[in-house]
C-alpha cells in the first residue's frame, strides 16, 4: 500500500477532482486495490473513500487457513483500524478526514 498511497495522494487534487467530483454521491466511492493494513484503510477513508475493497488478502486467509483464516484477516484489519483510529483522535470512523493523511509535499511543513 505504501507505494499505493504515494501514487494515490500524489494524485489526490486530481482524485478529488476528477472522481470524487465527478461522481457527486451518485455512486459509492470504493477503493480498491493495495489494502493491506488497518493503516490503509484509514489512508483510504481520509482521501475521501467510503468502503474499501480487499481480494488477495483474503485469499491469503483463505489459502492458509480456510474459513477461519478469511475471519481472521477481516478481523486483523478491523482491528487495526481501530487502533489507528483511536491514536489518531477518532472516536468513529465520520470523524476520519483528509487532516489525518500528509501528502509529500506537506510532510516537511508538519516536521517544523
Ligand atoms: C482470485 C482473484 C480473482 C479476481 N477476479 C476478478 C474478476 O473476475 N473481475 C475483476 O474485475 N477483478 C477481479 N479481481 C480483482 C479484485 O477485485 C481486486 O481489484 C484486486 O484483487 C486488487 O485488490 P487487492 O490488492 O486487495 O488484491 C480478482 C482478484 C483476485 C485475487
Amino acid at each position: 500500500m505504501s507505494l499505493y498511497f504515494s501514487a494515490c495522494v500524489l494524485a489526490d487534487s486530481l482524485y478529488k477532482r476528477y472522481v470524487v467530483g465527478a461522481v457527486e454521491g451518485k455512486v459509492p466511492d470504493l477503493f480498491d486495490g493495495g489494502i493491506r493494513r488497518g493503516t490503509d484503510v484509514f489512508k483510504a477513508l481520509a482521501i475521501g473513500a467510503q468502503a474499501v475493497l480487499i481480494g488477495r488478502p483474503a485469499v491469503y486467509g483463505l489459502a492458509a487457513k480456510g474459513e477461519y483464516g478469511v475471519k481472521r484477516v477481516i478481523e486483523m484489519l478491523r482491528d487495526e483500524l481501530e487502533l489507528t483510529m483511536a491514536l489518531s483522535g477518532c472516536p468513529t470512523l465520520n470523524h476520519i478526514s483528509r487532516k489525518h493523511v500528509r501528502t509529500k509535499p506537506e510532510r516537511p511543513r508538519s516536521m517544523l
